[in-house]
């Protein structure tokens, strides 16, 4: 298990974070200069915490409590793989000489040389192309050997900053796969930097999301994306339908929360107090749209009008102005129809699902 509880202050920022991981894919998120990258080069040695601890199943690699430094384990010495967002592959060699790199003929015989990177370059997709110079490698190409390379090592664990963030959408989308075998075969922890949510929805076992130099929310995909625990997760895990409200009443069939704008029931959260101050929060493919009366509801039914539609490709994103005092919005994604017919200006009815609201309590 790697174990991370550090503190480091860089200029005006500080970086205070604590986690654990197993042997399973952990993503990094949040926004731009919260601490994602530093995390990294901290795990891996190239920069030193000013105190906390770090080690990976029993091996210490950084042990410093007050100005006492009991142990600070040399980069080569933590048997870590790291990957890069520009691939920093040597231009002059090969993709083979490139993977073989890390593994010197002194440890290894020739034999076992070719046989290791001849099975990476399988692994990888890269058979054929072991004579290749970088520059006449893809984007994709490039960074599957800079996989290779840092597996070649037999890492006990592998950290990723941002390696697929150059790369098109397809590439993006086979190199995740890629990761997906490696992992199933190294089974080592992997940490993933991404600003990428798709990288979070297929990669991750875990999720730290991070901001301002602080883990917000550490758990399952599951968790942050459906249950986030503060209005900064919400907003960037994209729930998109945040909403400040205050429990009017309760009884035992039904919690009423309200603002200025409209009100909304919920049925199961015994947690909640008459008065309480709460967000509340929906993700836009959870709302449903009424088409007819049949499918009109008592309760968290509301009118608006479309005011802007965006086609996302499989997705349609509709703004939807819920007629109200001020006029708030509503954001809805449908599942892309070749039937779809809805316009901006239209009227619409829409309804949220009580049981897919989610509470964030203030307290
Ligand atoms: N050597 C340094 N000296 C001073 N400040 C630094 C140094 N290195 C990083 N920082 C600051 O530390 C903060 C965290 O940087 P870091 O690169 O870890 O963020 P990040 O979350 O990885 O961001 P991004 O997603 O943009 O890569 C930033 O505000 C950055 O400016």
């Amino acid at each position: 298990m790697l174990k991370v509880d550090v503190y480091k202050r860089l200029g005006d920022f500080e970086l205070d974070i604590e986690f654990e991981l197993d042997n399973e894919i952990l993503v990094l998120f949040g926004p731009s200069g919260c601490g994602k990258s530093t995390t990294l080069e901290l795990i891996a040695g190239l920069k030193v915490p000013d105190r906390g601890e770090i080690s990976n199943q029993k091996i210490t690699f950084f042990h410093k409590i007050k100005k006492d430094v009991k142990e600070n384990l040399p980069i080569n010495r933590r048997k870590i793989g790291y990957v890069f967002q520009d691939y920093s592959l040597f231009p002059h060699m090969t993709a083979f000489e490139n993977i073989a790199y890390g593994i010197q003929e002194s440890t290894y015989s020739k034999r076992e040389i070719v046989d290791k990177v001849n099975k990476l370059l399988v692994e990888l997709r890269l058979k054929g192309l072991a004579d290749h110079y970088p520059g006449e490698l893809s984007g994709g190409q490039k960074q599957r050997v800079a996989i290779a390379r840092a597996l070649v090592v037999e890492p006990d664990i592998l950290l990723l900053d941002e390696p697929f963030s150059a790369l098109d959408t397809l590439v993006r989308e086979k190199l995740r796969q890629d990761l997906l075998r490696v992992h199933a075969e190294f089974k080592i922890p992997i940490i993933y930097v991404t600003h990428n949510l798709t990288d979070v929805f297929e990669l991750a076992d875990k999720v730290a999301v991070y901001n301002e130099g602080k883990i917000e929310q550490f758990g399952s995909k599951e968790l942050v994306f459906y249950q986030p625990q503060t209005r900064n997760v919400a907003r960037f895990v994209e729930s998109k339908n945040i909403f400040d409200m205050s429990v009017v009443t309760k009884n035992d069939s039904e919690i009423v929360l309200s603002n200025e704008e409209f009100s909304i029931v919920i049925h199961d959260d015994n947690s909640l107090e008459v008065e309480e101050e709460v967000i509340i929060t929906i993700r836009p493919e959870f709302i449903q749209i009424i088409s007819n009366d049949l499918e009109r509801r008592d309760e968290n039914s509301y009118s608006g009008e479309i005011i802007r539609i965006l086609n996302k490709g499989s997705v349609v994103r509709l703004f939807i102005k819920v007629f109200s005092k001020k006029g708030f919005d509503f954001i809805v994604d449908l599942a892309y129809d070749s039937n779809f017919k809805l316009a901006v200006g239209d009227n619409i009815d829409v309804y949220l699902p009580a049981n897919k609201i989610h509470i964030i309590s203030k307290n």
